[in-house]
């Protein structure tokens, strides 16, 4: 989910021209509309109709046709779209045609899971830089990288221009590295601590937190076993919920 964003504020500067202003649920299903391109080009597929790219994608055609559309790309009745064409637009929308640099602070746990990961670079990612505060960890090679001390970030910020970095620090850390970040002049932060961060207009902050997907899931577990609990009569039962809540069916109860 995205804490913060200005919309059509630029990035760097007069980088690129102007991009169209997509709805952010368009821009969060272009990756996997880009993941299923890329593997029907592995596949040797040179063509693919929306509803073999839906299918592949995971997502509705008709919200894949309108989602493409955005980018101007309607496919060509009878054939579909162009595999190898459609990624071109799709990287360039999403700014994949450079390989950006991210810089990841917190070399734990699942900052070394992070950065020995080798999935980011065929992504369009590169990891450039791993800090920590810790003194025992810094000098510790991970990955063909060197983990250096945070107080370090300036320089690296400028060495390797960082684009984006990424927060595996502790809940207590972020806001703290989040702002040094910020100070440096990185305008795109995920951040993994379980914490909402504050960041000035025109810096994204995108949030990963497993156990709120977990979370989510346990409700639909929930719900899937308080329908099968129903009276066959269905529908009238009242049911309870915590805090004197009552609704008159579950359905109506959990706002489906
Ligand atoms: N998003 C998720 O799904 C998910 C999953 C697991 C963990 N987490 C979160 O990720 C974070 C890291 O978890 P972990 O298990 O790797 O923890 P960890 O304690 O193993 O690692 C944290 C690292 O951050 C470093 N650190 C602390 N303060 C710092 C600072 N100011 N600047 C730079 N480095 C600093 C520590 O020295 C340590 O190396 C936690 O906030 C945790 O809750 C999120």
């Amino acid at each position: 989910m995205s804490q913060h964003r200005q919309p059509g504020a630029p990035g760097r500067a007069g980088a690129v021209p102007a991009l169209p202003d997509l709805p952010e649920a368009t821009v969060a299903r272009l990756p996997e509309y880009l993941r299923a391109l890329h593997n029907l080009a592995d596949a040797g597929h040179e063509t693919v109709s929306s509803e073999g790219l839906s299918a592949a994608a995971g997502v509705n055609s008709a919200k894949l046709r309108k989602d493409l559309s955005h980018l101007g790309s309607y496919g060509t009745r009878g054939v579909g779209y162009d595999v190898a064409l459609l990624i071109e637009q799709i990287e360039y929308v999403l700014g994949l045609t450079q390989r950006r640099a991210v810089a990841l602070v917190g070399v734990g746990n699942l900052g070394h899971a992070l950065a020995g990961y080798d999935g980011f670079a065929s992504r369009g990612f590169r990891i450039a830089a791993l800090l920590d505060a810790d003194p025992s960890r810094v000098g510790e090679e991970i990955n063909g990288l060197v983990v250096r001390h945070v107080d370090e970030l300036p320089a690296v910020a400028t060495e390797e221009s960082i684009a984006i970095g990424v927060i595996a620090t502790p809940a207590a850390a972020a806001q703290r590295v989040a702002d040094q970040l910020v100070s440096v002049g990185v305008t795109s932060i995920l951040n993994f601590a379980p914490c909402v961060l504050s960041v000035p207009e025109g810096v994204d902050v995108r949030k990963v937190d497993l156990a709120i997907e977990l979370q989510i899931l346990s409700f639909h577990e929930h719900r899937k076993a308080s329908l099968t609990a129903l009276p066959a009569t269905g529908g009238s039962a009242l049911t309870a919920l915590p805090g004197g809540l009552a609704a008159t069916d579950t359905q109506e109860a959990i706002g489906t």
